[in-house]
């Protein structure tokens, strides 16, 4: 345990005081640090990471992807995630459900997998980046007062109302696919957080990304779309194209993306492609 460091960040969901303390009672031989800044959890990383083998993450998606460059310069180090943000995609997908004993239960077994890395333009992401709709949503979801699972519901039904599709051109594998699109996602993992499955067929460590193309959708048509994305059956939807590559261009007119969660401006073409590998703590036996 002298190995492991906790990492909590306090801005991610809604009870990390509470999860702090928890895990401060259930393992307090571990160490830990509460990261209230990037700046601080930098300096933290580059004083101390030859001295951890296993990194544990408290908190979202937007934290993991705050890591993953850290992961890549120092290899030694494995991520564990104890999932404390408002859709926890990636920890859904590798399997850390939350609970402290089974987290300290499967660093102690000492199983890791692998989990593949894009690279987007100086961006790294290692669960979904996406334009159009959910990169309006993240952006609307950054101005509120709140996080959290509520929140984000709130977000999307005015995004619905508001939202207007973009223009796209995707270079891949030689093709160019161009048209107007309600999103545009590229997945490492199969959901965007809260079982979402936007990329039912993804697989974070095949070397490979999903290109999810969602066509304009008809008012009508949102309901039932939205209960096939929850079920993982989009694959056989009229509106959604799919496509499995190691690299694409994006040119395109939305205003912002995200990167695993996170907002950004987009103000020039996206290149996306597979980097290289993380090695992560291996929660099913
Ligand atoms: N390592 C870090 N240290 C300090 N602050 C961070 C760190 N990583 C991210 N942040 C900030 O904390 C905010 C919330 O983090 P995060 O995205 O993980 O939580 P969330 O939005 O509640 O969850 P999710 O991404 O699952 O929706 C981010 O938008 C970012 O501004």
């Amino acid at each position: 345990m002298q190995d492991i460091i906790f990492v909590i960040n306090p801005h991610s969901g809604t009870k990390s005081g509470k999860i702090l303390e928890q895990f401060k009672e259930l393992a307090p031989e571990i160490d830990y640090f509460i990261s209230n800044t990037l700046k601080e959890f930098d300096a933290f990383v580059n004083t101390n990471a030859e001295k951890y083998r296993v990194l544990i993450i408290c908190g979202g998606d937007g934290t993991i992807n705050t890591t993953l460059k850290y992961l890549i310069k120092y290899p030694k180090l494995k991520l564990a995630v104890l999932p404390n943000g408002s859709g926890n995609g990636f920890a859904r997908e590798l399997g850390f459900n939350g609970n402290i004993q089974e987290l300290l239960d499967s660093i102690l077994r000492d199983g890791t997998e692998m989990v593949d890395v894009l690279k987007v333009n100086d961006e790294l992401s290692c669960n979904m980046l996406g334009l159009g709709f959910d990169s309006y949503v993240a952006n609307e979801f950054d101005k509120m007062p709140a996080r959290g699972l509520k929140t984000y519901v709130v977000c999307t039904i005015q995004a619905l109302f508001k939202y207007k599709p973009i223009q796209a051109k995707v270079t891949v594998d030689g093709s160019v696919i161009e048209g107007k699109y309600h999103m545009i996602n590229i997945a490492n993992t199969r959901q965007f957080g809260n079982n979402a499955l936007i990329a039912p067929q993804a697989i974070y460590n095949d070397g490979l990304f999903d290109l999810v193309l969602i066509k304009k959708i008809p008012f009508y048509v949102v309901p039932s779309f939205v209960v096939r994305l929850f079920l993982g059956k989009l694959k056989n939807s009229k509106y959604v194209q799919f496509v499995k590559a190691n690299s694409l261009v994006i040119d395109s007119n939305s205003e912002t993306y995200h990167v695993d969660g996170e907002p950004k401006a987009l103000t020039e073409t996206l290149n996306v492609e597979i980097l290289k590998q993380i090695e992560v703590v291996k929660t099913k036996l």
